[in-house]
């Protein structure tokens, strides 16, 4: 939305931004009781933002009705002629200070203005938190404050408004000021200043009111003025999110448009997540300049087209960055989001996580907070729901190029789909793997080998794809059973399955670890690396493991990626025990086994497990059938005969 007063009113709109004039967002947060619209209509008279004409209207119009003039009508009036079709937006009203030029957001509701300021719709840089003095801090007024917390504006000022209500008595004022600075402070907010107006009366907006001699601070204006606009993209780190690529004749062209920073022809780039490098030979235009006028550079904004000093393969998807100054390549991320689908987002939930021109497959590890948008209080409940805003962390099924908001607000903000639609919005708060840490391979000086077969070739022998399918659950639950059955079932019709057993491996590879949480978390995550390499290899492996942890599980399945099978075989804790094969629930019920689990060590079921199999319910061939079902419905078997379930060998 644009707010267009000027154009409206037949007046010349103000310039974007011009070059000697910062552009600053502002946005007003507090109850429309408290002067909001007031606040608003005043700012835009004394910045001579009003045509008279339409203010002689407004009051004449009061005139008439015997009513007293209110600056609010200025928006209610604004707000009508945009209803009737007018180029008239409230959302976006532009003035000028001394030396900014402001753009004020506005702010209609929690709930669209989390939205906006999350997906990027709006962002402010800085905020007005307006306060009635008769009323003094209320609990909505410190919600108000949370919202700015949770957004991360660091700029603001607090207006303390209808002064005139309290007859402009200091003590009103100094004890709101006091109340509400050690509010914000506590939330790692600073207001810059805290100012004692009466915005319907004119004291304190553009000129010190005389009613209010003991304060010395600024007035609201200079106040705005002082705040500091965002950092303009061209300042920031070169980004160059990769949108395609070309080949014409022999040259391939790497394409998209440079989000932050600049480029410069004959300088070094790196690609993430691959962290190939190159040296960008030529800056490509069309029509093609005559020879001697080649661009030999391009700023923020600007649509690129280059080509490489050397051939290397990269995709769409990739960022382009400097050497010194490179996105993270990153597989798990903090992100703050708002949820706009029906479905809640709960640990487990799949999404389509849509970052610049990259896309990727993720899941929701874990849900570290909810907060309701209408009462801005946080809520102990881990799903977020429609018109939410929670903090999770996303395990995507392969590294992006991605960068913290607070580094850049271009590559540290993205999107998720579900099934085809957007369904949420984020801002990225922290990168929380080590992939940013650990060079990539080829900065190892490490090149992977890679296998001499196809994967057609081996679709050829095999009759299906690699996969991994893990099955979880208590001890005694039946995992091995079913793996082992399934296992001779696909080995029978041709195919490659290989048994990976938690217990196994804990015999060599893992020898090292013992059954702290940690330890299970890193047996898993071997488990999962050494099954990745197989399915890799084509294998469907069959992986079983107790993986009582919903958070080492969601990384196994990042670590796994698409074809991976989470199957909890859900026994109940008392058959488990009753069958007790080995004696060992005897023996930690005896205490001579230490953080057993289901015993004296948590099991967390899969939540939204591929599949659930009662395997007190079920005959073992019974669970096999289910299993081959399940991978025959995912199109893993490309030869009938490897997906028929005959029952054979078990
Ligand atoms: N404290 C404790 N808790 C659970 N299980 C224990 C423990 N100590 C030894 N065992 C035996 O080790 C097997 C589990 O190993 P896993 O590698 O599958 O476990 S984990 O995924 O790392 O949690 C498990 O095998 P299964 O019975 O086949 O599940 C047990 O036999
Ligand atoms: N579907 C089933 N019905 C009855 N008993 C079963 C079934 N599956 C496995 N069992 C028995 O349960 C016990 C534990 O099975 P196992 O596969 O070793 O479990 P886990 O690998 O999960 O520890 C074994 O004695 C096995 O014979």
């Amino acid at each position: 939305m644009s707010l267009n007063i000027a154009t409206a009113s037949n007046v010349t709109p103000l310039p974007v931004a011009a070059a000697d004039r910062p552009l600053v967002r502002i946005v007003i947060v507090g109850h429309v009781d408290h002067g909001k619209s007031t606040l608003i209509g005043r700012l835009l008279h004394e910045t001579g933002g009003i045509p008279q004409q339409k203010l002689d209207q407004l009051k004449a119009i009061s005139a008439r009705r015997g009513m007293p003039f209110e600056w609010s009508f200025l928006l209610d009036s604004l707000q009508a002629e945009r209803d009737q079709g007018i180029t008239i937006d409230t959302s976006q009203i532009r003035f000028r200070t001394a030396s900014r030029d402001i753009v004020l957001i506005d702010a209609p509701g929690h709930a669209e203005f989390l939205r906006n300021m999350i997906t990027g719709a709006a962002q402010a840089d800085a905020a007005l938190l307006l306060i009635d003095a008769a009323e003094g801090v209320r609990d909505q007024t410190r919600r108000h404050g949370y919202l700015l917390h949770l957004l991360g504006v660091k700029q603001v000022a607090v207006v303390v408004n209808k002064m005139d209500r309290v007859d402009f008595a200091e003590p009103v004022f100094r004890a709101i000021e006091a109340e509400i600075s050690a509010y914000l402070a506590d939330l790692g907010v600073r207001a810059s200043a805290v100012i004692p107006i009466s915005a319907r009366e004119g004291d304190g907006v553009s000129e010190r009111g005389a009613r209010t001699p003991w304060y010395a601070g600024p007035t609201v204006l200079e106040a705005l003025d002082g705040f500091e606009p965002a950092r303009a993209p061209g300042d920031l780190s070169l980004r160059l999110p990769v949108q395609a690529v070309y080949k014409f004749d022999d040259r391939r062209i790497v394409a998209g448009r440079i989000e932050t920073g600049s480029l410069k022809v004959g300088e070094e780039i790196v690609f993430q997540p691959s962290g190939k490098t190159a040296v960008v030979k030529t800056i490509e235009s069309w029509p093609v300049p005559p020879a001697g006028q080649e661009r030999t550079a391009l700023r923020a904004g600007a649509a690129a087209a280059i080509t490489l000093d050397r051939e290397i393969f990269v995709e769409r998807g990739e960022i382009i960055s400097t050497p010194a100054s490179r996105p993270h390549a990153a597989r798990r991320l903090r992100v703050r989001l708002f949820w706009l689908a029906d479905e809640p987002l709960e640990t487990g939930t799949p999404v389509i996580v849509r970052l610049a021109t990259s896309e990727a497959r993720a899941h929701v590890g874990t849900v570290y907070q909810v907060v309701d948008p209408g009462h801005l209080s946080t809520s102990q409940e881990n799903r977020i729901g429609r018109n939410q805003v929670g903090e999770v962390e996303l395990v995507l099924s392969r590294p992006v190029a991605v960068d913290p908001q607070g580094v850049n607000p271009r590559t540290g903000r993205l999107a998720l789909e579900v099934g085809g639609r957007i369904a949420g919005g984020g801002l990225v708060i922290s990168v929380l793997d080590q992939e940013a840490a650990r060079p990539a391979p080829a900065a190892r000086n490490i090149t992977p080998v890679s296998s001499a077969m196809t994967s057609e070739e081996r679709i050829g022998r095999f009759g299906h794809d690699g996969a991994v399918v893990w099955l979880t659950g208590l001890s005694g639950s039946g995992k091995s059973t079913l793996a082992r059955a399934l296992e001779r079932r696909l080995f029978h019709r041709g195919g490659m399955a290989t048994l990976l057993d938690g217990d196994t491996l804990r015999a060599g590879l893992n020898s090292d670890l013992g059954f702290s949480d940690a330890d299970r978390a890193e047996n898993n995550r071997r488990l999962a690396e050494v099954a990745n390499l197989l399915k890799g290899l084509g294998h469907i492996v069959l992986v079983a493991a107790v993986s009582p942890s919903a958070q080492a599980r969601a990384r196994v399945r990042a670590i796994v990626g698409d074809r991976f099978f989470e199957v909890h075989v859900a026994t109940p804790l008392d058959v488990c025990e009753a069958r007790d094969p080995k004696g060992l629930y005897a023996k930690a019920r005896a205490g001579e086994i230490r953080g057993f689990t289901g015993v004296d060590a948590p099991y967390e079921a899969p939540s939204a497990p591929e599949l659930v199999i009662e395997n007190d319910k079920l005959d073992p061939a019974a669970g096999v059938d289910r299993l081959e079902a399940m991978l025959a419905q995912a199109g893993v078997f490309h030869r009938p005969e490897t997906a028929v379930a005959d029952g054979a060998g078990l």
